[in-house]
């Protein structure tokens, strides 16, 4: 398959509601976890890890509530590979069973205290019991980007033969490269024909460029978070993966990225975690032009300065006024408020804006820039 067909079949699996509330101080109410699955299911979003059964009756309560609402979209529940969690999990109605288990020989040792031939034999036992309960299978390979790269060959391979449908690759600590995620991903792709998942986190500022260098490589799925929320500084945020997917790689997943803005308010009102305003995709400010020769490009031709059209996310661009002005962002500013300047009165207004933006460190209101005209007017001689 080529890689332009390839990308339009790669799939989102978001993880917001799993990983995403992992993040320190992040916990959902029920109703904001149906609320968040809702969202995403009417964006297109079509799979989801909605929660970690292992956790006991009010998280499997959870799950159920979002089962329930029989949205159209595949549901993944969490669990380590032990009796206890896998237990838990065949209690959920769920389509995918993320059955996970650390790979690396650091996590093998030091926190479980085991064997590579132990993992090993766990993935062939809960592959195996997975999908003799009924349920696909994914294995989770926590910790696989510090994983000696044979034994993870081994581990996916064994969990291809056990009958897995995926495996998630999980750069637990983010510590990848895009390029080192890309070679990672291609010795994994050329071992097994199963899907291949991609989970990487943020902890270097990578994971969106990791986890489109996975998808070039030859992974099937992204794990997402929306706004990027998770464990310590959080996952591939959904936003990004799909507007760096249409327009990085040409290809458009399905997900209605108009919606976008709304789910990141949703999940950052229902997380606690403000998005800063310049988060990409969806911030507050991402649209927003100060720069005087950024608002005379945008104000000739929006594309001047424009990655990509605001319109896709059913956001505008904004021009505002403040130090790094310019006179045509003034003349434009006043223009809309029915006020005319000259080239010399837009340099006197210029240097109140500046002045007044270094002392409250905030764009003119309306009022404030009439207050200028009027000083500039007056001391110009117009009003006198
Ligand atoms: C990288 C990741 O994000 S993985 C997802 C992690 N998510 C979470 O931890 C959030 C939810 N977690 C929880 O609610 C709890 O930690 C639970 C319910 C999962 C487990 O709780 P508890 O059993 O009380 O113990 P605790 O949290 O300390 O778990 C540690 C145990 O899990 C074991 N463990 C860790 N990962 C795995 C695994 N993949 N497979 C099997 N056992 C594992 C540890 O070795 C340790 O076992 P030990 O008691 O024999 O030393
Ligand atoms: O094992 C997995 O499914 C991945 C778990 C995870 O969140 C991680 O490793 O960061």
């Amino acid at each position: 398959m080529d890689r332009i067909a390839r990308y339009h079949q790669t799939l989102i699996n978001d993880t917001t509601l799993r990983d995403g509330e992992q993040a320190a101080g992040v916990a959902f109410t029920p109703l904001e976890k149906c609320e968040i699955a809702k969202a995403l299911a009417q964006a297109g979003v079509p799979e989801m890890e909605i929660g970690i059964p292992g956790m006991g009756e009010a998280e499997l309560a959870q799950i159920e509530l979002i089962t329930d609402l029989r949205l159209p979209v595949r549901l993944m529940v969490w669990a380590r590979m032990c009796e206890h969690d896998l237990r838990a999990a065949l209690c959920c109605a769920v389509d995918l069973l993320n059955l996970s288990i650390p790979v690396s020989d650091l996590q093998i040792t030091r926190k479980l205290g085991r064997s590579r031939a132990w993992v090993l034999q766990q993935v062939a036992r809960y592959v195996t019991a997975g999908r003799e309960a009924g349920y696909a299978v994914s294995v989770g390979m926590e910790d696989a980007s510090r994983a000696d790269p044979a034994f993870l060959r081994q581990v996916a391979q064994a969990a291809e033969r056990a009958g897995a449908e995926r495996v998630r690759f999980a750069d637990t600590l983010g510590v990848l490269d895009p390029f080192s995620t890309y070679e990672r991903i291609a010795q994994l792709r050329s071992a097994v024909d199963i899907d291949i998942e991609i989970h990487a986190h943020d902890d270097l500022g990578l994971a969106t460029a990791n986890t489109l260098a996975a998808l070039r490589a030859g992974a099937t799925h992204a794990n997402t978070t929306v706004n990027g929320i998770g464990e310590r500084a959080g996952n591939a945020a959904l936003e990004e993966i799909v507007m760096g997917l249409r327009h990085l790689h040409g290809a458009d997943i399905g997900v209605d990225t108009r919606q976008l803005p709304a789910i990141s308010a949703l999940v950052a009102r229902a997380s606690g975690r403000r998005v800063a305003p310049g988060k990409s995709i969806v911030g507050e400010a991402v649209f927003t032009h100060e720069s005087g020769l950024h608002v005379d490009g945008i104000l000739k031709d929006p594309r001047n300065y424009q990655p990509f059209d605001p319109a896709e996310l059913g956001r505008a661009h904004r021009t505002v006024l403040g130090k790094h002005s310019g006179s045509h962002a003034v003349r434009s500013a006043f223009a809309q408020l029915g006020l005319s300047v000259d080239e010399q009165q837009a340099g006197a207004v210029l240097l109140r804006v500046r002045a007044h933006a270094t002392h409250h460190k905030r764009a003119p209101s309306d009022e404030e820039l009439r207050g200028f005209f009027l000083e500039v007017a007056e001391s110009s001689g117009v009003l006198s």
